[in-house]
């Protein structure tokens, strides 16, 4: 793909996949180009089922599939609630860190040796579950459990069924069991709380003002009266889990192993946090504030971000980009992230290198003219961790909020490194990029925290 987006740039090439060729589009024209061009011509649902392969009614269910309303909802109070949900990410912070981190493990110079992804998945875990069902279920190791293996059991189950012609499908799926599975182990930990909740909504047009502001409620003022019961609720919960556990957690992971890597960004960046959080408290407005925090995690994102293509589309007519380049229905194209993110025309002629504060620096501009082009959750056709355009990641707001107040929290407590001799690196199969799953980090009370 390098040697195609080097050739081509500006362009569209084809790359060969198992499954046939994939269009990849370069430069800013065609990849606004693909964010302006309507559904009906190009789909991220059929993307969705096709290519990356969710298999949504065998994995999620009919349901979500014919109405995705957790998008609606993470749009929606999700995203309005961040500042109302800052003092429960602080405190669910201090309760899952010292157990993630145990003291009781530490060296005789004080180190603790943790698996950087494992403890990214378990504090993501509980800090989005703290969000959609609160405390004490957000601490289940059970519930836990199901909900970071979801994807997993996902993306296993729509590789297999995958291989077996439509009219097998239905039957491959009921035997491996998954959907059902899954929704009632979720169900065996929600049941409780959901038929408790119900008893509160008095009819199927009460808003239920007193009830906790958490994805129950919220899905509950949304779906349709059949699906108001726990087993359809819980799939729900599955659903706004499946998008938003396994992106946070490796991205999570990789911005943890180059914090651990870059030891010399620690101080700056602690000094900016300790420097907000005295001013203006654990809110919303105090992380805004860490610009350089933001920075850091945004250039971790741009060098390794979660695959190598984003905008995944699938034409549903034929259609001729403005480039020339012909697509037939039922082709696939992505937009090639990887290679924008490094390519010097837009990053500078050190592109490759890791800058922390590339984006500070440029932000310290913005501040005069009341801009923010540069912060971790703007989009461009230069920088597509995100996506771009109507079906960009609506969940980007929280999930820049959790990772930037994970690291806050970080900094302030810990020292931390990588293990003698240990380097970092990225796994790539098809258009993922993983980090090491085997990875390890090493983190110190710091003395004065
Ligand atoms: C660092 C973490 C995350 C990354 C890198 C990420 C990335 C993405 C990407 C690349 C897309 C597809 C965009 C496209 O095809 O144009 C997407 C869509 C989406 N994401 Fe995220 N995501 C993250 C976290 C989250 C979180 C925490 C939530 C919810 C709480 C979430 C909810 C969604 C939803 C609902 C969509 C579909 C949007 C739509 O179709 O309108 N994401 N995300």
């Amino acid at each position: 793909m390098e040697e195609g987006y080097k050739k081509y740039k500006g362009k569209a090439f084809m790359i060969p996949e198992l499954g046939g060729w994939r269009v990849i589009l370069t430069g800013p024209e065609l990849v606004t180009e693909l964010k302006n061009a309507p559904s009906d011509v190009m789909s991220w649902a059929d993307a969705m089922r096709d290519v990356n392969l969710t298999l949504t009614p065998y994995t999620l269910g009919e349901e979500v599939e014919e109405a995705p309303i957790h998008t609606e909802i993470v749009r929606g109070p999700l995203t309005k609630n961040i500042s109302s949900f800052f003092p429960h990410i602080i405190d669910e912070l201090e309760v899952a860190i010292p157990l993630l981190v145990p003291e009781n493990e530490k060296d005789s110079e004080g180190w603790i040796s943790v698996l950087a992804f494992e403890t990214s998945i378990q504090t993501v875990a509980r800090l989005l579950h703290r969000i959609f069902v609160g405390a004490p279920l957000c601490r289940d190791t059970e519930y836990l459990g199901v909900m970071t293996d979801f994807t997993k059991w996902v993306m296993i189950t729509a590789t297999i069924v995958s291989l077996f012609p439509e009219f097998l499908k239905p039957y491959v799926a009921r035997i491996i069991g998954t959907r059902d599975r899954q929704t009632n182990a979720v169900v065996k930990h929600t049941r409780e709380l959901i038929e408790q909740r119900l008893k509160l909504k008095k009819g199927k047009d009460d808003k239920f003002e007193e009830a906790p502001d958490d994805a129950i409620t919220w899905f509950m003022d949304i779906v349709p009266d059949r699906e108001l019961n726990p087993f359809h609720l819980s799939r729900r919960l599955l659903s706004a889990n499946f998008g938003s556990m396994h992106t946070t957690s490796l991205s999570t992971t990789h911005t943890l192993l180059h914090l651990a890597e870059k030891v010399e960004y620690q101080e700056p960046l602690r000094q900016e946090v300790e420097a907000a959080v005295a001013e203006l408290g654990w809110t919303k407005e105090a992380i805004a504030r860490c610009v350089k925090l933001d920075s850091f995690i945004k250039e971790s994102q741009r060098l390794t971000g979660l695959g190598t293509t984003s905008m995944t589309r699938r034409s549903r007519r034929d259609y001729t980009f403005s480039d020339g380049s012909f697509v037939p229905a039922g082709t696939t194209i992505s937009a090639a992230a990887s290679w924008i993110h490094l390519d010097p025309e837009y990053y500078g002629e050190d592109a490759h290198e890791f800058d922390g504060f590339r984006f500070s620096k440029q932000a310290e501009a913005d501040v005069e003219s009341g801009k923010s082009h540069y912060s971790l959750i703007t989009m461009s056709p230069e920088f597509l961790l995100w996506g771009y355009g109507k079906h960009a990641c609506s969940g980007r707001y929280l999930a820049a909020n959790i990772m930037k107040t994970i690291f806050a929290y970080i900094l302030l407590n810990y020292e931390i490194r990588l293990p003698e001799g240990y380097q970092p690196r990225i796994i790539s199969f098809g258009s993922n990029r993983i980090p090491d799953m085997a990875a390890k980090v090493l983190l110190r009370k710091r003395v004065d925290a």
